[in-house]
């Protein structure tokens, strides 16, 4: 089993003793299965008739019945799609396949179906039915995409943030002054969507080179034997050792007259054809910088000519490819503003790659009372905070899979 569960594992307290769990939700994707579940204490229900101070916006409208409002995290966890056994054992595992508020003295009307969006949804509906005894109730992966930025947007206080010149900033995102947006989601490929608000989007483009194309392209050309190894390679890389500059073409100068620095990169691998070397002869850690260099930059190009051709201001990046990687939103950053001239805004998202699954989880909500009569029904947390770990600070960066979000639902 991948490392990174155990960490969760470790990090997260056991389901047994947190209580319940419910609403497990899927993104399926190509490259990576992203997993989102809430638990709840039991000690921590609240009844909503006692607690009338709260929020009824974000309450059930199911006329005069009493719903508890629980108290609970909701829990990220991922895995590669290629080891999606391993997937089915956390989830057996830790049984969040059982639906979780299963009462005890009723548990045949829990329905077993979970939701879950990605085209893994369709591909892989049998073996979670033949190993878990489940239905995979689809969800648009659009759908879901838009709703898991909306709900974050919305929901969690430091979840947008910019990165400038290696500096990492929150924004405040004021929810009257949201949309429109383009989303760009850069997962094994790449989808830009305009949004105008819940519900009300459309997808305007996409682009087949994306994270996959990082990650199988590095395999090939660096021999890594994973995403993670990859990453930290780059690190240590220098682009400008295979990337053609302007400066290279241009004798050192800028190319001014048309706003080119003579350290603009003309063309990425550029240097690899009049260097007469063999890969062999270039550092990995040089190939892979320049790899991560040229897939972010042309991301970050496409979407601002997508925010362009749109007149949107804000473009907000999701997707697993990013992993809070400074090179990377540098790189994207630096696009957005050179070719925008400062018009639009790169924003990073601190829960980038679970957009799909939150998406996923929030479509509970649409469900009817009878549907989930045993189950908890989910409703957008009045609020969310981080809380899983005392000493996490937002601003080190890079969420992954072992923190939890703290929020409120109310129940069936
Ligand atoms: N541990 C990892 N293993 C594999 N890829 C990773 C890992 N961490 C980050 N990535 C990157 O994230 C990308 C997948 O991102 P994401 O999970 O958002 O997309 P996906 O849902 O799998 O793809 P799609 O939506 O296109 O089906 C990979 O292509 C790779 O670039
Ligand atoms: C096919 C999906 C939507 C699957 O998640 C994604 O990988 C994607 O948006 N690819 C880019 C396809 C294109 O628009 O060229």
């Amino acid at each position: 089993m991948d490392l990174r569960h155990n960490e969760i594992e470790g990090n997260s307290e056991p389901t047994q003793s947190l209580g319940q769990t419910s609403h497990l939700a899927l993104d399926i994707g190509g490259s990576l299965i992203k997993v989102v579940y809430f638990s709840i204490s039991r000690d921590n229900c609240i009844d909503r008739e006692q607690e009338s101070s709260a929020n009824d916006t974000l309450g059930f409208s199911n006329g005069n019945c009493k719903h508890p409002i629980l108290q609970g995290r909701l829990h990220f966890a991922k895995f590669e799609t290629s080891k999606i056994n391993d997937c089915l054992e956390f989830i057996s595992s830790k049984k969040l396949h059982l639906g979780g508020f299963q009462h005890h003295e009723n548990p045949g009307k829990n329905k077993n179906f979970i939701k879950a969006t990605g085209g893994g949804a369709y591909k892989f509906t049998e073996l979670f039915k033949e190993n878990l005894g489940i239905d995979l109730d689809k969800e648009d992966e659009m759908d879901c995409l838009v709703a898991g930025a909306n709900f974050l947007l919305k929901a969690v206080h430091h979840e947008a943030y910019t990165y400038i010149d290696g500096q990492k900033e929150f924004v405040q995102i004021d929810q009257n002054d949201l949309y429109p947006y383009l989303l760009v989601n850069i997962g094994s490929g790449v989808s830009m969507i305009k949004v105008d608000g819940d519900g009300k989007f459309e997808r305007v483009s996409g682009t087949n080179v994306g994270g996959g194309t990082f990650w199988g392209l590095g395999r090939l050309l660096t021999k890594c034997k994973s995403f993670d190894e990859l990453l930290e390679l780059s690190h240590q890389g220098n682009n400008r050792v295979i990337d053609m500059l302007v400066g290279d073409i241009y004798g050192g100068m800028d190319y001014s007259k048309i706003g080119l620095l003579s350290t603009t990169i003309a063309s990425s691998f550029g240097k690899a054809v009049s260097d007469n070397k063999e890969l062999e002869d270039y550092k990995p850690e040089d190939v892979a910088r320049s790899l991560l260099r040229m897939i972010s930059n042309n991301i970050g190009q496409i979407s601002y000519l997508n925010a362009l051709r749109f007149g949107l201001k804000r473009i907000f990046f999701g997707g697993f490819f990013i992993r809070g990687q400074p090179y990377t939103m540098d790189t994207i950053s630096v696009a957005v503003h050179f070719w925008s001239k400062g018009e639009a805004k790169a924003m990073f998202l601190q829960h980038e790659g679970f957009l799909g699954a939150l998406g996923a989880y929030v479509s509970y909500a649409k469900h009817s009372i009878d549907d989930l009569v045993c189950n908890q029904s989910m409703q957008l947390p009045v609020s969310a905070s981080y809380t899983a770990d005392p000493n996490y600070n937002p601003l080190n960066g890079d969420f992954n899979d072992n923190e939890s979000i703290q929020c409120s639902v109310y129940a069936a």
